[in-house]
């Protein structure tokens, strides 16, 4: 079995850890997390999962290298490895958003296996979608990342240049459904319920609508057709919001977090 080490364990980096432990296919005493507030990583710690501040040791201990610190880290955690990376044992990933293979290579100062990933926080429950692209990887190497990605949800290869698409699409995107989510409720709770009974309809709903569409494979629109009866109240709320911006607002906040990431 592989041994992870994940530097950095934020939200994403120990949500990637807990991922992976939850997967039963890597042992807690498989996977490091180093992170410098090393207490604040207690709950990795009670699973048996390896913690500590030595990113060296971890990375020595390794063969897959999990960069999750924030992109201005990204050069200084990757100096401070470098002696310890071999490229005949290591595969380096960096979830890292904006920072390209060709830098990393820049920063690692000689060629070894590189993936970029851009997963999102539900990679802690197995349900991720992660966007994938690599450099210096040979089959095996590309397969064994996207095996491990497609155990924390589901794992999709696409070209560098969408990866900064794949972040907004993916990583952002799943707060615009929590938004999207909080919404629903507080309309919920202006028309009679609980806000925990507002929130449980919300949240089955939208998994509903995602499980319908993933196993169907039709379009949203396809599915809507089913919903609105003539002259009915979907149809005359669903107008209603379009009246006042919702696919538009959508839209252009997709394209705003997107123009801040280009930037
Ligand atoms: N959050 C998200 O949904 C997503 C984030 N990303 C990317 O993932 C990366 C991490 O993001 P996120 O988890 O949100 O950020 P966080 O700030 O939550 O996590 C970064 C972690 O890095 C740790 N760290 C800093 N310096 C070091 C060091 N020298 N050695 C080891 N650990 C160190 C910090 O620990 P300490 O506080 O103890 O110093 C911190 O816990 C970013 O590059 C981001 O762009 C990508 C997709 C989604
Ligand atoms: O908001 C951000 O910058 C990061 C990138 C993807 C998710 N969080």
């Amino acid at each position: 079995m592989n041994t992870i080490a994940i530097l950095g364990g934020g939200n994403l980096g120990s949500a990637i850890a807990q991922g992976l432990y939850k997967s039963k296919q890597y042992q807690a005493a498989n996977i490091f997390v180093t992170r410098n507030k090393i207490e604040r990583l207690a709950h990795l710690k009670t699973e048996g999962i390896q913690v500590g501040k030595d990113n060296n040791f971890a990375v020595q201990e390794a063969q897959i290298i999990i960069i999750a610190v924030k992109p201005y880290k990204v050069k200084d955690i990757i100096a401070e490895i470098r002696q310890d990376l071999d490229p005949k044992k290591h595969i380096l990933v960096s979830v890292a958003t904006g920072i390209t293979t060709s830098e990393i290579t820049q920063m690692v100062g000689f060629e070894l296996p590189i993936f970029r990933a851009m997963p999102n926080t539900a990679i802690e429950i197995q349900e991720s979608i992660t966007c994938i692209c690599s450099k210096h990887a040979n089959t095996t190497q590309k397969t064994q990342i996207s095996e491990l990605f497609n155990l924390l949800g589901i794992a999709v290869t696409i070209n560098e240049e969408l990866m900064e698409a794949a972040t907004v699409l993916g990583a952002c995107g799943i707060a615009y459904v929590f938004r999207f989510i909080r919404a629903m409720m507080q309309g919920g709770i202006e028309i009679g319920f609980d806000a925990i009974t507002a929130s449980t309809i919300a949240e089955q709903t939208v998994k509903g609508a995602a499980e319908l569409l993933l196993k169907g494979g039709k379009h949203p629109e396809e599915e809507i057709d089913k919903v609105t009866t003539p002259k009915g109240c979907t149809i005359s709320g669903l107008n209603e919001m379009e009246h006042r911006g919702f696919s538009s607002s959508l839209i252009k906040g997709i394209l705003n977090s997107y123009q801040k990431i280009e930037k």
